[in-house]
Order: structure tokens, then sequence, then C-alpha cells
């Protein structure tokens, strides 16, 4: 039977370079991509197509920072299709990025070193802002679009003796000190980024507890540090490319630069493989590169408390209660 597969951001970066390795993977696939600009899914859709030419791949207009957008997105996808089997939730924004530079000069001193290089700890905040719904932008468009969506579309994922996964793009940056179950969308907050990504890794654990009887399986992965739009939004992209050698080097202490979309993707690509029931809801999957260029996936345990991640399951089903209600 062939497997039904929605990405979310499919358009450019990681997103795009995953759905080039899964019709590298299965010629049977149905894929659909889900963007909210039409014209650079068309390019999208044209450019897998010229590599594969007869694959099956649809567009589908997505914006998952609106909820109006969802909601209508949802009820096409219904309409389309009668499963999914892979909803890959991977849009995501990091808006107006500022970059710690005295903090990454004492950093590149300390023995704290790699972490930083990892996971950007102490370097990076954001100025966030309000979208046309009342929500976060970045609350909006990393988590809780996404979780609208899985709610609208729980009759083609949560389906009698079929199985049905959903995986999340989450980060390295995502840290729990930067999430707060009192301000969810971290509207006082300067690292909704990071916050967003760690609460993606809390909900993914909660959808397991409440989903897989339904036969619903969440996963979260970490693409390591890639060169794409996002990125080239903290540092401009001639600065990366002057820096390049010096990232590549990096890559030998760690195996987190993955640096190009096609390794990045590598964790997303690796979970397609997998039987569900084989993964742990507590781990996250890095896609990592050696100094040699090898990638592979490693399982890292996640610093997650199953309590918070059950209130803030309770909190975003209020949340969607009340922005239906609007609707
Ligand atoms: N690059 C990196 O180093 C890392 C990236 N990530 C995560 O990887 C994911 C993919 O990002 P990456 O490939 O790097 O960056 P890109 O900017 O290349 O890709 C982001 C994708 O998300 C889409 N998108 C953004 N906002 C929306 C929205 N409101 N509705 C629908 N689609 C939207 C973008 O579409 P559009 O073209 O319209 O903007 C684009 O297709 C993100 O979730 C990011 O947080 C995680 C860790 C590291
Ligand atoms: C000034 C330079 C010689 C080097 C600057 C390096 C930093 C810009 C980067 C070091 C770690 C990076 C990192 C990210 C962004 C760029 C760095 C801060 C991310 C936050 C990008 C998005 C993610 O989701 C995780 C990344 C972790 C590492």
């Amino acid at each position: 039977m062939e497997k039904v597969v929605l990405v979310t951001g499919a358009n450019s970066g990681i997103g795009l370079a995953l759905c080039e390795r899964l019709l590298t993977e299965d010629g049977q696939l149905r894929l659909c991509l889900a963007c909210r600009n039409t014209q650079r899914g068309e390019a999208a859709r044209s450019a897998l197509l010229t590599s594969h030419s007869n694959a099956h791949v649809d567009l589908l207009h997505l914006d998952v920072g609106s909820v109006q957008s969802v909601l209508a997105a949802a009820q096409e996808v219904k309409a389309r299709y009668n499963r999914i089997d892979f909803l890959y939730l991977n849009a995501g924004i990091m808006p107006n990025p500022h970059i710690d530079l005295k903090a990454f000069f004492r950093g590149l001193f300390s023995r704290n070193v790699i972490n930083m290089f990892a996971t950007a700890e102490g370097l990076l905040t954001q100025q966030d802002q309000l979208n046309s719904d009342g929500l976060q932008e970045v609350f909006a468009t990393n988590l809780f679009g996404h979780f609208l969506l899985i709610r609208e579309l729980e009759p083609l994922v949560c389906r009698a003796g079929h199985t049905s996964r959903v995986v999340w793009t989450s980060s390295s940056n995502a840290r729990r000190s930067a999430f707060s179950i009192e301000d969810l969308q971290h509207r006082d907050g300067s690292e909704p980024y990071s916050s967003s990504k760690y609460a993606s890794d809390m909900l993914s654990l909660a959808l397991n507890r409440h989903k897989n009887s339904q036969g619903l399986f969440s996963s979260v992965i970490c693409p390591g540090l890639v060169m794409t739009n996002l990125t080239y939004g903290i540092l401009p992209s001639f600065f990366w490319t002057l820096i390049l050698p010096i990232m590549w080097l990096i890559r030998i202490f760690t195996n987190t630069f993955t640096l190009t979309p096609h390794n990045g993707a590598e964790a997303l690509h690796w979970l397609f493989g997998q039987n569900p029931e084989s993964l742990d809801p507590r781990a996250k999957y890095h896609s990592l590169t050696s100094g040699l260029g090898t990638n592979y996936t490693q399982a890292r345990q996640m610093d997650i408390d199953e309590e918070m991640a059950e209130v803030l399951y309770s909190k975003l089903l209020e949340l969607e209660r009340v922005v239906r209600k609007k609707e």
C-alpha cells in the first residue's frame, strides 16, 4: 500500500531535503508538500518532480501560524486522503534573532565551549510579536498550529488497526529553563524559539501517552546546525560562507554541525524506516555527521517532566477550545 506523507515547511531547507530523500527511498509514496507560500511550494514540487518524474507530489496551502489556514488546510487534507501515515511537523521560524557576542567570546574560552556550539545556550535571543489570532507568533507557528493540525486530522491519524506517525523537528536549542508553564506562549521572555521547541518535546511525550492506544506515535528529532534560510537569518549568508572552513573544523569536535539540509534530514529519514514500537518516547533523535562526513542518528534522553507535559497538553486543549470559539 502506498504511504501518505505530509510535510510542513516543505519548500526549503530541511523539509525539502527530507522530501527528496523520502522519494529516493520509496517511489510509491504519496507526498503532500504543505507550504504557506504557493509559489515557493510550486518551485519545490517542480524540483522534486525533475529528479523523480513518476512521483506523486501534491501541494497544499498551509500557514501553520494561522488558525483559519490550519482549519481550512485540514478540511482539504480530509477531502483528499483517507489516512496519513507520516505527519512531519517541520515548519518553524526564529524571527529577529540576536547573538550575544560577549557571551560568545566568553564561551569560547570556557569549558562549556562544545556545548555552546551544539546548543547555542546563552547566545541567542529573539524578538517575538503577536499574530492576527492574538497569539505569540513563534508559539503559534512552531507549536500551536501543528497541535491544531494534529487535532483536526485525528480521523486520519488515529485509526483502528493502523499505525500513524507524527515527527517534530525540534532543536538542541530546546531548553527547560527557557520554558514556563505559566507563560506557555513566552510573552514575557526573550527566548521564544527555545521555549517553543522545548514545548514540542513535551507535547510529543504527552501525545504518546494519550494517543498510542489509538495507533498514533510521536517522535522528536534535532537536525543539528544546518545552513538554511533560518540560519541565514541569524548571520548573513556571506559570513557563513566565510567561516565555513571553521565550521568544518568544529565538526571534528561536535558532530552536531551537520551543515547541509541533506545531513540535517538524517534523523527524519531514519525514523521513516523504524518500527514505532521500537522507539523511545523520551528520546530525541539527533542527526549527526562525523568529522569524516558520515551521517548517523543517535537517540539522546530528553530532560522532561512528565507531569508538566500533561499540564501543557491540557492547556493546549483549553486554548484550542478558545480559538475554535473565536473562529
Ligand atoms: N537550520 C537549523 O540549524 C535548525 C533548524 N531547526 C528546525 O528545522 C525546521 C526547518 O527549518 P530550516 O529548514 O532550518 O529553515 P527554513 O527557513 O529553510 O525552513 C523553514 C520552513 O518552514 C516554513 N514556514 C515558516 N513559517 C511557516 C508558516 N507559518 N506556515 C507554513 N510554513 C512555514 C518555511 O516556509 P517559507 O518559505 O514560506 O518561509 C520553510 O519552508 C524548523 O522547525 C527549525 O526550527 C532545528 C534546529 C536547527
Ligand atoms: C561568530 C562565529 C565565528 C561563530 C558564530 C556561531 C554561532 C552563530 C552559532 C554557534 C551555535 C549555533 C547554533 C544555532 C545558530 C547559530 C549558532 C548560535 C542554532 C540555534 C540554530 C537553530 C537551532 O535550532 C539550533 C542551533 C544550535 C547551534
